[in-house]
């Protein structure tokens, strides 16, 4: 049994035991479980808060922009405190654009990623006056500088460049790799920038990179650091001026055993890195997501049935694939530990699965538990890509999401009806 005020879960501080109950900050789960039922995403702003601290820990005296990616958790309280604590966004659709605006972000700080942005998409975000497009092919700078043109509006653009560095994660979330389809190949970027230099609807702002996800060595971002250096110098001899250079996101969290580099000690190991080459007085941008959000958040599920059998005991839950996707798509790892841990249940090893038909539907192997039918189970670092990525596959409704701040809580996206899954069909 979990000692209390123990970190319950890897890499999460601000939830831990009490009196044999798991709490975010001064609330207890199982009050949250009991009042708003299960699935249920519960926060903590105070986590958000030291992950944010964390960053900037390693800016003292330099300039640099936050610019939180949406992707990892686009509710909006969460978007709104973010802003309230002054970073921008790094949006991937007109959609985010949207949350991001609704709020409360300056248009001035969104830059916009993405490999397949719509003139649509373009025009919408000319009109807003967004801070930077991150182009990511040829194709894509011709296209918008059409765009802007038809609306009389310079666009402000950086290169993505993919700078050809392994950044030694997951296939699926690897992005700066020569085979990714992600970026311009740095050997072409010094011609590219060239080319949109000469466009007229085009204003060269920025170049910037982000390699990949969930990355756990400090090794991948100071080489990426020093392509991206190596290819400002070239541009700049060429008499293009850059605004900024965007060393993008992707630090990695601890989900069970990891020990990611911290990330106020990476980037002054960046500066350091970039006062070397004689770069530290620029002005950075980054772009960090899963290491903001990720181990903010547990997912709240309720055991429903243990089932067992000759090779394997199964633990079947209210959550499921479509709330939580991630060990399905990536086989990732989430830590699981119950609510309320039992004394005097034998502990058993068993998959922990969800509703859904499908195999896959899994959010923890061989986990040992000791639990009963109707105990509830904390799924950690489920801050980041699970609500973001959840889906009504089986027809199921979206989970309802808490943000905790210290002692009281908040609603901050309701659970979705069964009206509301299907009003959008005829
Ligand atoms: C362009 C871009 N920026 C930032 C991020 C955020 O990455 P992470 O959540 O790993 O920090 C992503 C996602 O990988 C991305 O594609
Ligand atoms: N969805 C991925 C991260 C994708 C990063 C976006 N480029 C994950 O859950 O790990």
């Amino acid at each position: 049994m979990p000692t209390d005020h123990a970190a319950a879960l890897p890499g999460h501080p601000f939830f831990h035991y009490q009196d044999g109950t798991l709490f975010a900050e001064a609330v207890a789960l199982t009050e949250l479980a009991q009042q708003h039922g299960t699935p249920l995403f519960v926060y903590s702003q105070a986590a958000l808060a030291h992950a944010l601290d964390a960053y900037q820990q390693g800016f003292a005296g330099r300039n640099v922009g936050i610019h939180y990616a949406v992707k990892a958790n686009s509710n909006l309280s969460i978007l709104q405190f973010f802003a309230e604590q002054g970073c921008g966004f790094d949006i991937v659709s007109a959609g985010e654009l949207l949350r991001v605006l609704q709020a409360g972000a300056t248009p001035a700080s969104v830059v916009f990623s993405g490999v397949g942005k719509t003139r649509a998409e373009m025009q919408l975000a000319l009109r807003t006056g967004i801070g930077c497009f991150n182009v990511e092919s040829e194709a894509e700078l011709a296209v918008l500088n059409e765009e802007a043109g038809k609306l009389q509006i310079r666009a402000p653009i950086s290169l993505r460049v993919n700078p050809d560095v392994d950044p030694q994660t997951h296939p699926y979330i690897s992005t700066g790799l020569k085979n990714n389809k992600f970026g311009i190949p740095h050997e072409r970027a010094l011609q590219v920038f060239q080319q949109a230099a000469a466009l007229p609807w085009l204003e060269v702002r920025g170049i910037d990179c982000h390699i990949g996800s969930q990355i756990l060595s400090e090794r991948p971002f100071l080489d990426a650091l020093d392509k991206l250096l190596d290819l400002v110098a070239a541009v700049e001899r060429c008499g293009i001026a850059l605004h900024h250079i965007d060393c993008g996101g992707g630090l990695g969290i601890q989900y069970q055993t990891e020990v990611p580099p911290q990330a106020g000690a990476l980037w002054q190991k960046m500066f350091a890195h970039a006062d070397a080459r004689g770069y530290g007085d620029r002005r950075f941008l980054i772009e960090p997501g899963r290491s903001l959000v990720g181990n903010a958040g547990v997912c709240l599920t309720e055991v429903l049935y243990l089932k067992p059998g000759e090779d394997k005991h199964f633990c079947i839950v209210d959550a499921a694939m479509n709330d939580l996707p991630r060990p399905a798509m990536y086989e990732a790892f989430h830590a699981i530990s119950p609510v309320v841990p039992r004394a005097g249940t034998p502990v058993t090893t068993y998959d922990v699965v969800g509703p859904v038909c499908e195999s896959g539907d899994w959010l923890g192997r061989d986990r040992a538990l000791a639990v009963q039918a109707g105990d509830w189970l904390a799924v950690g670092s489920a801050g980041a890509y699970c609500m973001s990525m959840a889906s009504n596959y089986n027809s199921r409704p979206r989970a309802a999401e808490i943000l905790v701040h210290g002692s009281e809580h908040r609603v901050i996206r309701q659970r979705e009806s069964f009206a509301q899954m299907i009003e959008t069909e005829r």
